[in-house]
């Protein structure tokens, strides 16, 4: 895969990085207004990187400001498509010629393997952008068919100055999930990045500038979540957020809503993904590597992660076996050098978390041991179907292991959560693939495969997973969109009284 490096070669660019550390408003680079910074570390080594400033409520109301001047001038909002689609081809061009830079940047920020940043966040980064920067002067309007007498047009607007609240675990994509098609439709945009990675989004403001982005419109603010995306949240000037994050803060931004302006919200959470194991699935060494990567890739760090393995007594055996032996492959440590598939885990606290389900007693069929930032991939046998690491969405490298009888007992234990992001089923029976696609409420159902589509894909969740619009795909295009009506009267009625 790829063209990578050696361990050496990345520990060198690593040595030589520049970090930039401030906020990003109006199209340069500010200290917090309070002065205020906090230390961001690389989570493998627990060394400081640097100190970024930490943004509150006084910088996202200065923010806010420029990114509705910008809107309301009409320096991007009202370019033509094809010229904004020029500038974001840009900036996709300009990560490319940074992609080294950016990849070894995302690693020791968020503890992500070298190999991951490498072939995935990176080249998945640029990939969207340009995707929705291709995407944005082929998208037509709309005529209804209304009569003769009247022309009706349908026509997508973009939102206006819009909140991106991002998450820790795919720092660079998530953010370009949510600024391709925002920007790409005409938005200014305020990125409030997670605290324990805030690098990549700064780095990608500065290339955004150099690609012909004008100021006020790309916005980049680090800070912690109430300090900063409480008050994005309860902007009275801000159209609409988008976030990605866990559901117990998802949950707080209609409320932020319903107590300012009525934002439109959207919002993509946790899950806690089932992978239903049928007894006739064929080829048990492929299922039990898409397994693999489906548990431990990114740590776990996902949301869409496969954390529940749901398999038929008949062929539980011989698939653990053949998983365990998968797993063994991906060695785990430092994330710089490129032979290791398991890195470190975001931070000291988020380690903690997923270390405290790790519980004496537990049937421990692989893994088990958590030290210096570092969980090594665990598989867990259960047969309590309410226990804490059935239920809760961990986010770290822990498959739970559910044994059941039938089809029906699967797909019934597959639903049995209050999330519902992303399932996969193996099975060489297709009308079972079908009939347990259907069926399982989540957002995007995987048959015989792990992953989570691709950009062409909508993503999101049903249930606790989501709520409001979907990233990803052409769909992406309507979160940051309003679609307005305008009426036309044909009729040659100088003379006519008005009805
Ligand atoms: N669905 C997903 O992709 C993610 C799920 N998670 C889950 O969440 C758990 C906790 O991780 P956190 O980093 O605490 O996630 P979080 O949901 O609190 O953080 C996501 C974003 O929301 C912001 N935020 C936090 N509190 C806020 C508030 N009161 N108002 C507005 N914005 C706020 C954060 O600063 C960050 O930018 C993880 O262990 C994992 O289970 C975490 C990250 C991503
Ligand atoms: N798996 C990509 C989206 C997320 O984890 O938040």
């Amino acid at each position: 895969m790829g063209n990578l490096l050696t361990h050496e070669e990345y520990q060198a660019i690593a040595a030589k990085l520049e970090f930039p550390t401030q906020a990003f408003i109006d199209g340069r680079f500010r200290p917090a207004m309070s002065g205020k910074t906090f230390e961001t570390a690389n989570p493998a080594t627990g060394k400081v990187l640097a100190k970024v400033a930490a943004c509150g409520a006084e910088d996202v109301d200065f923010a806010v400001e420029k990114a509705r001047s910008a809107f309301e001038e009409g320096r991007w909002s009202r370019l033509h498509p094809g010229e904004r689609k020029d500038i974001l081809i840009r900036l996709a061009k300009l990560l490319k010629r940074n992609a080294r830079e950016l990849a070894v940047l995302e690693s020791l920020d968020s503890g992500k393997t070298i190999y991951d940043c490498e072939n995935v966040d990176i080249p998945e980064t640029i990939h969207c952008l340009k995707w929705h920067a291709e995407l944005i002067d082929k998208i037509y309007d709309h005529v209804s068919p209304a009569s003769d007498n009247h022309i009706a047009m349908i026509v997508r607007e973009p939102v206006g100055v819009v909140g991106l609240v991002l998450p820790w675990n795919f720092p660079l994509l998530m953010l370009a999930w949510k600024i391709g098609p925002a920007l790409a439709a005409g938005n200014s945009v305020i990125v409030k990045p997670a605290k324990e990675t805030t690098l990549t989004a700064l780095r990608v403001a500065e290339l955004a500038t150099e690609a012909g982005i004008p100021a006020g419109v790309f916005n980049v603010l680090p800070g912690g979540g109430p300090e900063v995306g409480e008050p994005l949240g309860l902007h009275m000037d801000v159209d609409m957020v988008s976030f990605t994050g866990s559901t117990a803060t998802g949950r707080r931004f209609p409320k932020y809503s319903a107590d300012s302006n009525l934002k439109e919200i959207t919002l993509e959470m946790g899950g806690k993904n089932p992978a239903v194991v049928l007894d006739d699935a064929e080829n048990l060494d492929r299922v039990a590597a898409h397994i693999v990567n489906g548990a431990f890739w990114n740590m776990g760090e996902n949301c869409s992660a496969s954390s529940r393995l749901i398999v038929q007594r008949g062929i539980k055996d011989e698939l653990i076996k053949r998983i365990v032996a998968h797993a063994r492959e991906w060695p785990m440590g430092d994330p710089l050098n490129p032979e290791n598939r398991v890195g470190a885990l975001v931070s000291k606290a988020h380690f903690n978390k997923v270390s405290s389900y790790l519980e004496k007693g537990q049937k421990v069929l692989l893994g088990g041991k958590a030290k210096d930032g570092f969980v090594e991939p665990t598989i867990i046998d259960v047969a309590d179907r309410d226990a804490k690491i059935v239920r809760e969405e961990i986010f770290g490298p822990v498959l739970a292991v559910l044994t059941v009888e039938s089809f029906e007992e699967a797909i019934a234990l597959a639903n049995d959560s209050e999330y519902g992001l992303a399932a996969s089923i193996y099975t060489a029976n297709a009308k079972r693939a079908i009939r347990g696609a259907r069926a399982i409420r989540a957002g995007t159902v995987t048959v015989n495969s792990f992953g989570e589509g691709d950009i062409t894909t909508p993503f999101g969740g049903y249930k606790s997973s989501g709520f409001g619009g979907r990233d990803n795909g052409i769909h992406a295009h309507d979160q940051y969109t309003r679609i307005k009506t305008i009426w036309l009267d044909l009729t040659d009625n100088a003379d006519e009284a008005v009805a």
